[in-house]
């Protein structure tokens, strides 16, 4: 199956099959037009796709080997140069196209920076959103452009989705206002814990789409990514949640956001690649 915005890139090494018949569908979004310190996210779908071959497909914890699970790569979305808002509106109708062909289908965003999101959730319409982030991302608009990727959450919000954000240790006292207006819940990184999450997360409507901006990792496991923050959480931490998250919600979308990086083999790719794999293999857990 062709779509419209998207191109052949970089592959998993193991079997994939087409989307029609996938459970999970990676597209890869490598768009970094709005970062403001750091470039190279645009680099981050093929970094990750590269990282994935130095990783065994099978989960020694789960007993399961993801290569055995019906996986899609669909490429890379071909993005708008410099602009945020048209590049989302073709990660919209990709993934539109892609739920229209595949209802069960998992859509699985590799990016580039966290404003692509939005392209996602607006074409998924989960109920909430749960994200993993250094930072609020609650911005009205940054450097001129409501569609920067400081802004993502607040776009998310105003579409009506519930959030719930974890690792949080970035924002500005506009955003941590308005959240407190809109009841968004956060929690910073040095008060996350497993509980917390649980707290926050387990009364949440479904379904949840979830995403990691990759600077939510402490900045040893992510030091390639466009705005780095000390001091943030574990890989298991991350990991921890998601594993419960699968098997307590239903889940609509993922992505892996904000990876950057220059060269084949760096750290961050190597970070996000382990997490893609846990995520598949903790729903493909309940699928074999
Ligand atoms: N969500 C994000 N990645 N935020 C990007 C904006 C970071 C603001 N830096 C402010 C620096 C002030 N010296
Ligand atoms: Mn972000
Ligand atoms: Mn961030």
């Amino acid at each position: 199956m062709d779509f419209l915005y998207t191109y052949e890139t970089l592959k998993l090494e193991f079997p994939l099959v087409g989307p029609e018949e996938a459970k999970f569908v990676i597209l890869g979004v490598p768009f970094d037009g709005t970062t403001s310190f750091k470039p190279g996210a645009r680099f981050g779908p093929t970094l990750i796709r590269h990282a994935t071959l130095n990783l065994e497909s099978y989960i020694l914890d789960y007993d399961v080997d993801i290569a055995e699970l019906p996986i899609a790569d669909i490429g890379d979305v071909a993005v708008v140069a410099g602009d945020p808002r048209k590049t989302a509106d073709r990660v919209r109708e990709t993934v539109e196209e892609l739920k229209r062909v595949n209802p069960s289908a998992i859509p699985i965003l590799l990016g580039g920076e966290h404003s692509q999101t939005l392209g996602a959730v607006e074409a998924l319409k989960p109920a909430s959103y749960v994200v993993f982030d250094a930072h609020l991302d609650l911005r009205e608009s940054y450097e001129d452009n409501p569609y920067n990727h400081a802004c993502v959450a607040r776009r998310i919000g105003e579409l009506g989705v519930r959030e719930a954000m974890f690792g949080i240790r970035s924002g500005t006292r506009e955003e941590v206002e308005y959240a407190e207006r809109e009841g968004i819940a956060w929690v910073h990184a040095r008060d996350y814990d497993f509980d917390a999450f649980v707290e926050l997360v387990k009364s949440l409507p479904e379904p949840v789409y979830l995403s990691v901006d990759i600077d939510a990792f402490d900045l040893s496991l992510v030091p390639s990514t466009g705005t780095p923050e000390a001091g943030g959480l574990k890989f298991w931490d991350i990991v921890e949640a998601v594993e419960w998250l699968v098997e307590n919600k239903r889940v609509a979308g993922f992505d892996i956001m904000e990876v950057a990086g220059s060269g084949l083999g760096d750290v961050t790719a190597l970070t996000a690649a382990k997490l893609l794999f846990y995520f598949i293999g903790a729903i493909g857990k309940k699928m074999l």
